[in-house]
């Protein structure tokens, strides 16, 4: 099939590719010159694993272009609309300017029978909307939300866990099913149904699991008054199969692109429709969620005696999570720059997002590996669980620091094995 796909983020390019990879043949939209000419080249802008091989393939067997141009899209009869929907700068809610601009532009090159696809994470309403500006020209639209996890966008994709149709008609659903036709195995769940509920399906599962997280790290806090270990409350809560282990790791908290806006889009979309109150709740995940950042500031304080200030705080870790390099509300960014704000002596490495936290945060003070990173450390915060940091060795770690002092925001290192190297070991939630 010929399909385009209209916005080359963290998610556009990933489907885009996967497409191509799939068989057909796309050509991806996006207004920024610099990314494009990247993914033109056959070059990942950013950090996802597996995605520079895709791009390599598919580059060379010509079935995936780029454009800025929005008019080349004319004659292929999918859209894919994944463009961003990030928080307002004026509230919560989300920015819909991107989604909107993105319709207009494509407006003038839709043929009759064409179809649409939202795969942009939007508020529920916004498709019915939209269908009302693109259903003149004869094209369809769809909504079809999108699930992957950055670090294993590419497996999500290519071989997705389910998939949402919000549809209005049955050639939309035999469209949809011909476009994943490779991706579908016997057993790939398909939900079938209309605008509102797809949207709300996308929105709900980003609520429960920042639920999930949150629930874990306000059980970390009643372990820190406690004295038990919330990391074993969670191996034995998980242990039941209707919790599951899965999203109950507490730490520094959840971040990214995604989690934080999307609960607060919910919350402020709720409010608009008078349901603030059914969702309520979602201002507690994300305060909870935001208090496990403050209280990594204060262990860091309580290590070091009372005050962070001119003192050498090495940060490892700045993507808000392993084997990615997006820094999009990122706990650890956030730890990092408000220890600087301190007047903490702040170095900062992370194996992959320096170059994103640095344009964000020129004031940073950036390693160039670990090594240097380590160097003179009076306390060490392990704050997004790359494998280089877990499997950091206590001992020869202990002598490339100042003074022998780790706070494991993420709570993957082992205490006995860094106490008896002669750490001072510090982690959420557990004793
Ligand atoms: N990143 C994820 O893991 C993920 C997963 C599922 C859903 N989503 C949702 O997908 C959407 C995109 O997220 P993202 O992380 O890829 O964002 P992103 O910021 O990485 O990418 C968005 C891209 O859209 C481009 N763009 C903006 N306006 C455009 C226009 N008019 N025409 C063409 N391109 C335009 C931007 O230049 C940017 O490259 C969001 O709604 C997000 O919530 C993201
Ligand atoms: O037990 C856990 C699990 C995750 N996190 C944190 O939660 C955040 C989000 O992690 P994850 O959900 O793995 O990453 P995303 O790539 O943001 O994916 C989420 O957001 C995407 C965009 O909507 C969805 O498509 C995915 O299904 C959804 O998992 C990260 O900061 C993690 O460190 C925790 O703190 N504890």
């Amino acid at each position: 099939m010929k399909m385009s796909v209209i916005g080359c983020g963290y998610l556009g390019a990933v489907h885009a590719a996967a497409m191509a990879s799939l068989g057909h043949e796309v050509v991806g939209i996006d207004v920024d010159p610099a990314k494009i000419e990247s993914l033109a080249a056959g070059k990942a802008p950013f950090y996802e694993p597996g995605l520079p091989e895709l791009l390599t393939e598919n580059h060379e067997t010509g079935q995936l272009r780029f454009s800025t141009d929005v008019s080349e899209v004319k004659g292929y009869g999918i859209h894919f609309i994944g463009v961003g929907t990030p928080q307002r700068r004026d509230g919560a809610g989300a920015d819909l300017t991107y989604v909107d601009a993105a319709v207009e532009g494509l407006l003038p090159h839709l043929s009759p029978g064409d179809l649409v696809v939202g795969k942009s994470t939007v508020p529920v309403g916004t498709a019915e909307r939209l269908a009302t500006l693109i259903e003149p020209t004869g094209a369809e639209l769809a909504w079809n939300p999108e699930f992957l996890r950055e670090g294993f966008a590419v497996k999500d994709t290519i071989e997705p866990d389910r998939l949402v149709y919000g549809v209005r008609s049955q050639r939309a659903v035999d469209l949809l099913d011909e476009v994943y036709a490779q991706a579908m195995s016997h057993d790939t769940p398909r939900i079938v149904t209309d605008y509102a509920t797809a949207e709300l399906v996308k929105t709900a599962a980003n609520a429960f699991l920042a639920t999930k997280i949150s629930f874990i790290n306000a059980m970390a806090e009643i372990a820190e008054s406690t004295g038990a270990d919330v990391t074993q409350l969670a191996d034995a809560i998980g242990h039941d199969v209707r919790i599951g282990r899965k999203f109950l790791n507490a730490g520094v908290g959840f971040g990214g692109g995604c989690l934080p806006k999307d609960i607060r889009a919910f919350a402020a979309r709720a409010e608009e429709i008078g349901r603030g109150e059914s969702v309520a709740f979602l201002k507690e995940v994300d305060a909870i969620n935001l208090r496990r950042r403050q209280r990594v500031i204060d262990l860091v304080k309580e290590v070091l005696g009372g005050s962070a200030y001119q003192r050498r705080v090495t940060v490892l870790g700045l993507a808000f999570k392993p084997d990615s390099d997006d820094i999009r509300d990122s706990p650890a960014l956030d730890v990092a720059v408000q220890l600087h704000g301190l007047g903490a002596d702040v170095v900062a490495w992370d194996p992959q997002a320096v170059d994103n936290a640095r344009a964000a945060h020129p004031q940073l003070a950036f390693a160039s590996g670990i090594d240097e990173a380590l160097e003179g450390a009076e306390a060490v915060v392990l704050a997004t669980e790359w494998p280089q940091f877990r499997d950091l060795d206590p001992a020869s770690t202990a002598a490339q620091v100042a003074s022998p002092v780790v706070i494991d925001g993420r709570n993957v290192l082992d205490p006995e094995a860094w106490r008896a190297a002669g750490w001072t070991y510090r982690g959420l939630g557990r004793p």
